[in-house]
């Protein structure tokens, strides 16, 4: 099973897609805002990868350190995917397919690390994310910093 062939293809149960999600999947500079898919969501993730895992006996190189390794180094194939371009603008123009679904590709494998990293932390991270967000958005009100990327500290009351 292939979690890249989603994209127009409506054969998967998670594949309950808003019309938003039925352009091509890894392209598309439309001008409306680009969303996700609702699922799977990140305890699917968290499961399907526990079981990837499972099935192989890999549990035993899967240590916190190790997956923070391997997070770090997918991270540094994504950017090999960006280097030496100069800016690249929203939706990636210019991109061929081939280099899209690259960029997928190593998304996924960050995305994947991440979340076997934050379970063998015992970190919930949909959670966590949710109280993180709270955090940002008291540290940067919206009427105090509209338009602005200064970080909070650089802000005098
Ligand atoms: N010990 C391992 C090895 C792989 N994977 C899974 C998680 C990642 O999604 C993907 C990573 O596979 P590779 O290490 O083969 O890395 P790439 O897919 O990026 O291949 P390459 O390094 O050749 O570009 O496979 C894993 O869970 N545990």
């Amino acid at each position: 099973e292939n979690l890249y062939s989603r994209g127009t293809a409506d054969k998967k149960p998670y594949n309950m897609m808003a019309s938003s999600h039925s352009r091509l999947q890894n392209g598309g500079t439309g001008a409306e805002r680009f969303t996700f898919s609702p699922e799977p969501t990140i305890e699917d993730i968290r499961r399907m990868q526990a079981e990837f895992t499972d099935e192989r006996d890999w549990n035993q190189f899967h240590q916190p350190r190790n997956l923070l390794l391997a997070m770090v180094g997918e991270v540094g194939e994504v950017s090999e995917l960006f280097q030496w371009r100069g800016e690249v603008a929203e939706g990636l123009p210019n991109w061929t397919e081939c280099e899209r679904e690259q960029l997928a590709q190593e998304l996924s494998d960050v995305m994947i690390y991440l979340v076997e990293l934050a379970e063998k932390c015992h970190v919930d991270l949909p959670q966590a994310v949710l109280r993180k967000m709270a955090l940002n958005r008291l540290k940067y009100p919206a009427s105090k910093v509209h338009g602005s990327a200064k970080k909070y500290t650089e802000y005098k009351d």
